[in-house]
């Protein structure tokens, strides 16, 4: 069957668009990896599906790269937000709020959580930081937006080698749900980020990732909110407050629109 999809990105994260609201697809991971695939498919870091929803104007189920299902994406999420103009957003992770603000797109996620079993770790152990280290990357604050983050914070982000520890951080045994990794450099009232994606790898952005870094950032009193987070695909403002949802500000770009036999 001959189905249409959008190509989108948010700062260079880029996601492959299936609408199934009216007509139905059956989406598994297999599918998933392969239409994500930049060689045998179209290629994305993420493949989202929209379903109906009893509860919110739609439901986004979010695909990685490698065919994971996972709960939640911010950078995909402004993108649905500009292409159907639905307000209220099901994910997994919990219902994501949006709004389009002139030529960017805001959201808010769900309150961030920050105990061990709701990031989740496989053992109890504090979170803020975590007292562990992988080379030069050491305590890292565990937060979870929606998905779960780590976020290291350094000196001097250009020093990390990032893709060389992200795929034995992302699947140590201690994140039985595995993780995303991000490297963060304060840089006066600004932060500047890189991001090992769970499931991805390294993307041009992650949306979660700049919240999940804005909210270790500000509740350790290194910045005050709201915050620039810059990524190497572009920046995001992010603002948050305890006991609020975190919310993020910046561009969603629709690249083209196309068919796939599937
Ligand atoms: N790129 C995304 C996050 C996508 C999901 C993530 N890799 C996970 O496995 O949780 C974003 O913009 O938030």
């Amino acid at each position: 069957m001959l189905r249409q999809f959008h190509k989108m990105h948010g700062l260079g994260n880029d996601f492959v668009i299936l609408d199934a609201r009216d007509a139905p697809l059956a989406m598994d991971a297999g599918l998933a990896a392969r239409l994500a695939d930049r060689k045998r498919g179209i290629g994305c870091d993420q493949l989202i599906l929209l379903e109906p929803s009893d509860s919110a104007d739609l439901r986004m189920r979010i695909f990685n790269a490698d065919g994971s299902e996972v709960e939640s994406c911010g950078n995909a999420t402004r993108c649905v937000v500009k292409l159907t103009g639905a307000r209220d957003i099901e994910t997994a992770g919990g219902t994501i709020h949006g709004d389009v603000t002139g030529a960017e797109v805001e959201v808010s996620l769900v309150e961030p959580r920050f105990d061990w079993d709701q990031i989740p770790l496989a053992y109890p152990m504090a979170t803020d930081p975590v007292p562990m280290g992988w080379e030069n990357l050491e305590r890292p604050h565990a937060v979870n937006v929606g998905n779960p983050h780590l976020v290291f914070f350094v000196d001097d982000l250009d020093d990390i080698d990032i893709e060389g520890l992200g795929p034995g951080i992302e699947t140590d045994p201690t994140f039985p749900e595995r993780i995303n990794v991000n490297v963060a450099q304060v840089t006066g009232e600004a932060i500047r980020l890189k991001t090992f994606e769970r499931g991805a790898g390294l993307t041009l952005a992650c949306g979660t990732g700049a919240c999940a870094t804005a909210v270790a950032a500000i509740r350790a009193k290194l910045v005050s909110s709201p915050v620039t987070v810059t990524m190497p695909g572009g920046s995001l403002v992010i603002a948050w407050a305890p006991g609020e949802a975190v919310t993020m500000r910046g561009d969603a770009t629709h690249v083209f629109e196309g068919t796939i036999e599937l």
